[in-house]
């Protein structure tokens, strides 16, 4: 266990509808732990921020996008632009996530340059990478992933840096039920944070909040975050239901 503050983020991907998102916010009404413990955020399609920044009430529930793109204006049909985040008081965008880059085609350069974008406007990015089942059964994982953060990471400031969130998400754990054991995510979030100290020296490698991601569940989240390098969780699956939601964060209580 680091001396972060853990992080525990739902990523809803392209579930719910309007209802839904209100009765799970009445659901966890009162029910989080106390921010001086965790951060708690949701990520929602873009349909659902603002109702979920509206109706999050006095929950310590911070907000995030699951995309955004890198221009605030312009003939950029069907885009989600930072400033529009900001604005409504959405606090983190997720960027880079695996399925954005293998469905979507987003390259390194474009997560980069959403990653400045999100700076700009004081929305912190959630930068993810992750490596498929084939790069991890040649032992190249560390490789990948080192690669990935420091494209993410190309002119970033120490001190943009040193507020980030990094998700490491093997592709292979994803939505498969396969949790990485928590040996294997430690060792990757050690490397990516062994990049960050690399790049911009101790203190930031330090600040900096790394989370996994990959098939995270109530019964494994505590063995997770008993390790040094993992700082949080960024849950697909096990976030879509309240209780299952709330116990993510029971080890907070
Ligand atoms: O962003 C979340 C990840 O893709 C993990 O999803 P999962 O918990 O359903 O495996």
């Amino acid at each position: 266990m680091s001396s972060r503050k853990p992080f525990i983020a739902g990523n809803w991907k392209l579930n719910k509808n309007l209802k839904e998102v209100l009765a799970f916010l009445d659901q966890i009404d009162g029910k989080l732990p106390s921010e001086d413990k965790v951060e708690v955020a949701i990520a929602a399609p873009a349909m659902y921020l603002v109702p979920l920044v509206h109706h999050r009430g006095k929950n310590p529930l911070k907000v995030a996008a699951e995309n955004v793109y890198f221009k605030n204006s312009g003939a950029f049909t069907g885009e989600t632009s930072p400033q529009s985040l900001a604005d409504e008081g959405v606090e983190y965008s997720i960027i880079g996530h695996s399925e954005r880059r293998e469905y979507f085609h987003e390259t390194d350069e474009d997560i980069n340059k959403k990653a400045h974008a999100l700076f700009e406007v004081g929305v912190t990015p959630i930068l993810c990478c992750g490596e498929t089942l084939e790069t991890f059964e040649a032992g190249k994982t560390a490789q990948w992933v080192s690669n990935q953060i420091e494209a993410g990471l190309k002119g970033l400031s120490a001190e943009q840096v040193s507020k980030l969130v990094i998700a490491y998400e093997p592709i292979w754990a994803i939505g498969t039920g396969k949790t990485a054991t928590a040996e294997i995510a430690d060792e990757t979030c050690g490397v990516v944070r062994s990049v960050v100290e690399k790049l911009y020296g101790k203190n930031v490698s330090e600040a900096v909040r790394i989370q996994y991601g990959g098939s995270v569940k109530p019964e494994t989240v505590a063995e997770l975050m008993s390790k040094e390098n993992i700082d949080g969780a960024l849950v697909g699956g096990a976030s879509l239901v309240a209780d299952s939601f709330l116990g993510l964060l029971d080890i907070y209580k």
